[in-house]
């Protein structure tokens, strides 16, 4: 069974987490390793729920701040094969390479760091949580959310997702739509008996091609729209013409919108379309005008940006609970064939949520 030392230094602990293989779905192996290694920690109380793990301290202080990090990985790639993990020196630059270096295993070795702090200046509820990559009926946070809502509760909430160690505000909206086509099936020796669902596909994808993204504003934060097809499938055989198309479309949105409003966009672009929603997460506003998130910027002296990606500071926003995502790694290289990170951005988190909790 693989095993985590959390006395080893940031790095290498979070080598130790991206070498346990945990695509959404699979996190059994990392929750346990993650479990086993709380639990001897005699200031934590340790809790599993399927493959989420929660530790918390409980010191009465005045305030309780989560620090939340997911545990799965969007799928490997095998050339070039992203795992096991490689370190290198880069012109001069210790680089960690493999899957989950940047979204989000490093962040989540800085939260098991913090972990190891017997008297923190908070509170703390630790959650390592499974299946965020995937669909949001999936999600260990929102399962908890269903099971255990009263574990959730906190003043503020940090999400250690990749940030370039600086801190990200808010979060981008996702939606998945599915838009079919219709045709009438025949032998593709005489498709003039039928009707080919594939070709009328092809107008989807020129709306879809020619509508240009927009930037939107949102208390102060430029987010970067974007409304891509990310799936196409149809037909039955390779001799017969095709009845249905379906083509699947992703839309990032603003969060200055929320579901219905992103879905009467996605309208406006394909016109006449039926759309079928598949999937939907709102995002969340930046929220750095509030106290907490101002006191926690001011402590770490950092730059704020958006948060282009869907994290869970939605969850923790729409609860009321003001929320952050501060983390390593470089938003831009999350889900990258050469996802990597350069090692100083893992300790440089670490030392700055250290400071914070001490
Ligand atoms: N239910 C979701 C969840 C997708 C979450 C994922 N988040 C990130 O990659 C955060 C890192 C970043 O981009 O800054 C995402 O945005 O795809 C889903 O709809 O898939």
């Amino acid at each position: 069974m693989p095993s985590l030392d959390l006395t080893a230094d940031v790095v290498t602990l979070t080598q130790q987490l991206c070498d346990i293989e945990s695509v959404s779905h699979d996190e059994a192996a990392i929750a346990d390793a993650i479990e086993t290694a709380l639990t001897p920690l005699r200031h934590l109380e340790v809790i599993r729920r399927g493959n989420t793990v929660i530790a918390r301290t409980d010191l009465d202080r005045d305030e309780r701040v989560v620090l939340a990090g997911h545990i799965d990985t969007v799928p490997l790639t095998s050339d070039p094969a992203n795992l096991p993990t490689r370190r290198e020196s880069v012109g001069g630059v210790d680089v960690l390479w493999g899957r989950g270096t940047v979204d989000m295993k490093g962040g989540v070795a800085v939260q098991l760091k913090a972990a190891l702090v017997e008297e923190p200046s908070r509170d703390v509820t630790f959650l390592f949580y499974e299946a965020e990559e995937v669909d949001a009926v999936y999600n260990g946070l929102q399962l908890l959310a269903e099971s255990d809502p009263q574990l959730l509760a906190a003043d503020f909430a940090v999400l250690l997702e990749p940030t370039n160690a600086m801190v990200e505000g808010g979060c981008k909206g996702t939606m998945r739509v599915e838009v079919v086509t219709k045709g009438i099936a025949a032998h593709s020796a005489r498709p003039w008996n039928g009707h080919n669902a594939i070709h009328d596909a092809h107008e989807v994808l020129a709306a879809l091609a020619a509508h240009e993204e927009q930037t939107v504003t949102v208390d102060g934060l430029d987010y970067h729209e974007a409304l891509q097809a990310v799936g196409i499938s149809g037909g039955i055989a390779g001799n017969v013409i095709p009845d249905s198309c379906s083509v699947l479309v992703n839309y990032r949105f603003s969060p200055d919108k929320d579901a219905e409003a992103a879905l009467a966009y996605v309208q406006t672009v394909l016109p006449g379309r039926e759309l079928h929603l598949r999937d939907v997460a709102e995002g969340a506003r930046p929220g750095l005008d509030l106290p907490a998130a101002q006191a926690f910027v001011a402590a770490l002296d950092v730059p704020v940006g958006p948060k282009e990606g869907w994290t869970d500071v939605a969850r923790f926003s729409a609860l009321g609970i003001p929320a952050v995502n501060f983390g390593p790694g470089d938003p831009n290289l999350a889900h990258h064939d050469e996802e990597r990170c350069p090692v100083e951005q893992i300790t440089t988190a670490e030392a700055a949520v250290l400071r914070w909790l001490a």
